[in-house]
């Protein structure tokens, strides 16, 4: 688990970090008021990231920063004012990043600037250079924000790399190099990994006029002259990187049911598609559909039925963790039971449907109870259409016998 370390003295700035981090950082945020309160909570635990005053009132020439850095915690830090002594002294220190406190936006961006920072932590990067100087400098670049970094000599080897490689999520190109240069390189990356799934950033010497129209035209994100300043570079990749995440996101939100937050009918048709694509095994497509729920609707108001229908989700979820499980329809789901037999799937939903009914599920703080109905059939050697067929078939004998129970279907 990730945990920050936010150490400021300011009391009115510490309440906007405070505010700021429970919106944007979804891991655990530890505050401090001074060194000292810094130091024992270092003490009692680990760190991914540290966000730190650069002056304190027991620590005033960025002792802080460098206690934190001696820990081996990367450091973002605060300052309220910035000079080039102030910058040099911060960059050879090692700092991640440094944010001058000068307007009401900064507090946004340092801590929009760690929720991105954690987002990095593990996230493989690549960096493709035949200059060993040039290369080992990005690398380390690139490491100080929390990368994961390997590096390739030539276009050709960094191909290579990409193929065998589908969880690197940032690739840094130089325009020259032998064998295959940046712009080969990123046509051919093209092919097989979309802007939404990498990003990438071209590099080239200056002077190079043009390079950077065509770096984007053959797919980059964006462009880097050499030599560039250290912050240049850090901006350049964490705006790049931030874009991925957003696209990443709105995704997301596209597959995803409204109400109840679990996939939708959208994403589990592509979903169910690629199971039969590449699965040998058995599954079991299985559709839940509860019964009565009118009723609900009809006697506690629409809203209360929005309430039962996230609380069966819970239910759900609870029984089918390690399973895909959409809202395909009003107050109908379906689960793919993969790797999974007829006869096994059968047990089990059984088994669930009989926990569910007696389930005590609240709606206006009253107890009530539910049923389901469940239709069920193997989907390994059947296409998606037909399987769905089956199983509504199957789901509608459910429902047309006594309610609350799971009928198997299987094609001839
Ligand atoms: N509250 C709420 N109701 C929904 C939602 N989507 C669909 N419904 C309602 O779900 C109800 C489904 O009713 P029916 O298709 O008659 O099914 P049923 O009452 O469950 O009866 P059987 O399926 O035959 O057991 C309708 O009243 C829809 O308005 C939703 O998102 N929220």
């Amino acid at each position: 688990m990730q945990r920050v370390l936010v150490v400021e003295d300011s009391k009115v700035v510490q309440q906007v970090l405070r505010h700021l981090a429970a919106h944007y950082l979804d891991v655990d945020v530890d505050f401090a008021w001074s060194l000292k309160e810094g130091i024992s909570l270092i003490a009692k635990h680990e760190y991914t990231l540290a966000l730190v005053d650069l002056t304190l009132p027991d620590a005033m020439n960025g002792e802080v920063a460098k206690y934190t850095l001696s820990k081996n915690i990367p450091t973002v830090v605060l300052t309220s004012k910035i000079d080039e002594y102030i910058r040099q002294q911060m960059l050879e220190l090692g700092v991640v990043d440094y944010v001058v406190k000068d307007n009401r936006d900064s507090y946004h961006y340092a801590i929009k600037l760690v929720a991105q920072l954690l987002r990095n932590h593990g996230c493989k990067a690549l960096v493709a250079d035949d200059s060993v100087l040039s290369r080992t400098l990005m690398k380390q670049m690139l490491e100080k924000q929390l990368f994961e970094v390997s590096d390739a000599h030539d276009g050709e080897q960094a191909l290579q790399m990409l193929k065998d490689d589908p969880e690197i999520k940032l690739l840094l190109t130089d325009y020259a190099m032998p064998t295959m240069d940046g712009f080969e390189l990123v046509k051919a990356v093209r092919n097989f990994r979309g802007r939404d799934d990498l990003a990438i950033i071209g590099l080239s010497g200056a002077g190079k006029h043009g390079l950077s129209a065509r770096f984007i035209k053959y797919g980059a994100n964006d462009f880097l002259t050499k030599p560039f300043m250290n912050e240049e570079f850090h901006c350049r990749v964490m705006q790049t990187m931030e874009q991925l995440a957003l696209i990443a996101d709105i995704k997301e939100s596209a597959y995803r049911d409204h109400l109840t937050g679990l996939y939708n009918r959208r994403y589990f048709y592509q979903y169910a598609e690629k199971v039969l694509k590449h699965v040998e095994q058995d599954n079991v497509l299985a559709l839940l559909d509860i019964d009565f729920f009118k009723n609900i609707n009809d006697q506690f108001g629409h809203e209360a039925g929005d309430q039962a229908l996230k609380q069966v989700t819970s239910f759900l979820k609870t029984k089918f963790d390690d399973f895909t499980i959409a809202r395909i329809g009003g107050e109908e789901f379906a689960v793919v039971l993969d790797n999974m037999g007829l006869e096994k799937a059968e047990l089990r939903l059984n088994t669930f449907r009989e926990q569910l009914a007696e389930h005590a599920f609240s709606i206006n703080g009253e107890p009530y109870s539910l049923t389901m109905s469940i239709g069920i059939t193997p989907f390994s050697k059947v296409s998606l259409t037909g399987a769905m067929r089956l199983a509504d078939k199957a789901l509608y004998q459910a429902k047309q016998q006594q309610r609350n129970c799971v009928v198997s279907l299987q094609s001839n």
